[in-house]
Order: structure tokens, then C-alpha cells, then sequence
């Protein structure tokens, strides 16, 4: 039986604009399973990097509610929300924003080591899942001497560093070319399914969703489900 990670129930953000007002998220509800990667996918403008922002906990919807692993987060505390950001959630973003002068290793121990984590445990697991992501051998290398497709996989490695429920990934192949871009996409279905992590990610690239399980689209603000016979339809 699939584990639900993430549930938005009717969430809306809404920003003022002048007199009037705009709705990045109109009552958007979705669910996520434990190890299901799903992709949004929409025209610029259409409240994605919202929809991210919101699931991340960067932001407070204006209404609805959002659950990660069973935990309604808008009952915790300020202090609490930010346990669950840090603890509960992998973020992997555009351009992989690694540290300048760390190595790949050290960009994943200082992850474990924001949490207080033993470090004889914290490297070996880095080691592990440098190795998953095909970095065995470029652990010692900082960000200007590997490639761009190998710091996004670091940029991958790091956000599953604390085993996260909700990993959320912002246009992870848009600095990469196709080929790179497609086995980047690949790789995250992999490690989603493996590490049963909910993966939400968000995407102009519409070519190659192989990987995906499920794809919604967001137009002004409404979340739409793919139905292969209809085409996009209210989710
Ligand atoms: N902080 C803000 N204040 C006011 N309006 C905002 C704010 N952030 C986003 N918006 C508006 O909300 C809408 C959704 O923006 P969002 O960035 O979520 O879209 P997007 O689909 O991620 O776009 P892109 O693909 O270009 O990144 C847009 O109309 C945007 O102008």
C-alpha cells in the first residue's frame, strides 16, 4: 500500500497587485505517494515556482492546508516548520548552487553536520550516495572542476543527503543540454523509486518524461491532471 507524502489540499496563493489582485495557486489539491515522481509542467507565469514555494514551506499559502509524512505543517510552530524544511525536504534547484570552495564530499557533509550528525556516519552515507548519482570518483572535486550535469548531480546527491519525504526539484535540466538533461531526469526517477522519496518537480521541458510517473499542468494558477484520451483535465 503507497504511503501518501505530500497532500495540498485546496491551497491558494493569492499576491495584491495594485486594485486588483493575482492567484499565483487557485485551490490547487494534490497527493503524492512515498516513492512517486511527478512532474508540473506550464507556461511561464503560471505559478509553478509558487507551487514549490508553497510545498517547500518558503511560503504560507493565503488558504488551504499541506501535509508532509501525515503532519498538517500549518498547525506547527515557526521553529517546527523549519525542523520539517530542514529535515523533511530535499531541494534541488536550477543551477545546482553548490558551495564555491567546498569538494562534492564536503558539500554533502555539511548538510549532516547543520543537523548535528555524527560525522564517521554522515560521510559514509555522503560516499554512498555521491557513488549512486556516478560521482565515486569526483568526491574530492570542487564545483568549478566538474562538469555541468556532474553539479547537478551533486546538487541531487546533497538534497537526498537527509533523507528527505518531499524532494522538489526546480527545472533541474535547464542548464543542461538534451542528453544530459534526459539521464539527469532519469537518474531522479531512479533514486525516487529506490529511496521511496515523493518527487514534485517542475518543468518547461516537456520531451522527456519517461521517467515520470504522473505529469499535472498549471495554467494561471489551476492544477490540471494529464489524461492521455482527454488531454488536461481539472485535477
Ligand atoms: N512575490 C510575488 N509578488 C507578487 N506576484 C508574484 C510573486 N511571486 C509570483 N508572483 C506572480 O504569481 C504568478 C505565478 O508566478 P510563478 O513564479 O509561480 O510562475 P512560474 O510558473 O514558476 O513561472 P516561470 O516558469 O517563469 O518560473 C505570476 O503572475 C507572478 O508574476
Amino acid at each position: 500500500m503507497s504511503t501518501t507524502a505530500l497532500t495540498l489540499n485546496d491551497v491558494s496563493m493569492i499576491y495584491p497587485d495594485g486594485d486588483s489582485e493575482i492567484k499565483a495557486l487557485d485551490s490547487v489539491s494534490m497527493e503524492v505517494a512515498a516513492g512517486e515522481f511527478v512532474a508540473v509542467t506550464g507556461p511561464s507565469g503560471s505559478g509553478k515556482s509558487t507551487l514549490l514555494a508553497v510545498a517547500g514551506l518558503l511560503q504560507q499559502p493565503t488558504r488551504g492546508t499541506i501535509e508532509i509524512g501525515g503532519v498538517d505543517v500549518g498547525s506547527l510552530r515557526a521553529k517546527d516548520r523549519t525542523t520539517v524544511r530542514r529535515d523533511e525536504i530535499g531541494f534541488v534547484f536550477q543551477q545546482s548552487n553548490l558551495i564555491g570552495s567546498l569538494t562534492a564530499l564536503e558539500q554533502l557533509q555539511i548538510v549532516a553536520h547543520l543537523r548535528g550528525e555524527k560525522p564517521s556516519d554522515a560521510t559514509d552515507r555522503a560516499k554512498e550516495i555521491l557513488d549512486r548519482v556516478g560521482l565515486r570518483d569526483a568526491a574530492g572535486r570542487r564545483p568549478h572542476q566538474l562538469s555541468g550535469g556532474q553539479r547537478q548531480r551533486v546538487g541531487i546527491a546533497r538534497a537526498l543527503m537527509n533523507t528527505p519525504t518531499l524532494l522538489l526539484v526546480d527545472e533541474p535540466t535547464s542548464a543542461l543540454d538534451k542528453e544530459r538533461g534526459a539521464a539527469i531526469l532519469d537518474l531522479l526517477g531512479e533514486v525516487t523509486h529506490e529511496r521511496g522519496v515523493a518527487t514534485v518537480m517542475v518543468t518547461h521541458d516537456v520531451e522527456h518524461l519517461g521517467s515520470v510517473d504522473r505529469v499535472f499542468g498549471m495554467d494561471d494558477g489551476v492544477l490540471t491532471v494529464h489524461d492521455t484520451d482527454r488531454g488536461l483535465q481539472p485535477a
